[in-house]
């Protein structure tokens, strides 16, 4: 049996109706349901359901075989797992923004970001030296209210960023979901687990 991870929140939707696509046959209350385990004995399969950010660490634990996280969750910490495919869904992009016309404090330049690690290792790529200040979510608001210069976050279609005034500067990286694997369950199930790839990858979005 295979055990994947699912992503609750907006990756989920895009998930399920590719794992439809490939033919697998998933309840219809799946979506609807609160349950945090779902069996689907007809494909040999169990499905979790947890947080984007904590996928990775159910697939890199072995609870999960198996997972689906976007490339900015697998970007932000090195983790011991496989990145199998790319999904193509859930696309966006990570990108530095900021309030138009105003430049970088020079004295303590501050950068808001849920990505701690990404966004301190591109400024210092930069060559230049900044405070990272972690928030949640909302890090638009940021720049706003004075917290921060610079914000480094998701952009989609970029209406956050433009409701509330702010600009992109640069983009850092493309970001699709990954379908990802734990390397102990890649060696024992690989049979199964290639044959899920297989089904999958006849389905990807071009
Ligand atoms: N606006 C967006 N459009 C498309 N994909 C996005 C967008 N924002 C985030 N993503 C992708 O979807 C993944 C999950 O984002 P989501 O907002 O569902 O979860 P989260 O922000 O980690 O959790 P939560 O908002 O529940 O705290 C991200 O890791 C990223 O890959
Ligand atoms: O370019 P857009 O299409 O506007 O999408 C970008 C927004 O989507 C994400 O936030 P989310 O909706 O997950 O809320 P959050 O701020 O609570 O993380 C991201 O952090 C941006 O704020």
């Amino acid at each position: 049996m295979l055990t994947v991870a699912m992503p609750k929140g907006r990756i989920f939707e895009e998930a399920v109706e590719l794992l439809r696509k490939a033919d697998y046959t998933l309840p219809p209350e799946f979506a609807e349901s609160r349950k945090l385990v779902i069996e689907v004995p007809e494909e040999n399969m169990r499905f979790i359901l947890a947080k984007p950010m904590d996928v990775v660490t159910y697939v890199e634990h072995g609870v999960a075989d198996l997972g689906i996280a976007g490339k900015d969750v697998m970007m932000e910490e090195e983790r011991d797992v496989y990145e199998l495919l790319d999904l193509k869904i859930s696309k966006c992009h990570l990108a530095v923004a900021g309030l138009p016309g105003v430049r970088m404090n020079q004295i303590a330049p501050r950068v808001a970001t849920k990505y701690p690690n990404i966004a301190s290792s591109y400024f210092r790529e930069q060559g230049e030296q900044v405070e990272i200040i972690r928030l949640n979510g909302s890090i638009e608001l940021a720049p706003l209210i004075g917290l921060a210069d610079r914000i480094v976050d998701i952009v989609s279609t970029g209406r956050t960023l433009k409701e509330n005034g702010l600009v992109e500067f640069e983009k850092i990286a493309d970001v699709t979901s990954r379908l990802i694997v734990n390397p102990v369950s890649y060696r024992m199930k690989d049979e199964a687990i290639d044959r899920l790839v297989e089904r999958l990858s006849a389905v990807i979005p071009q």
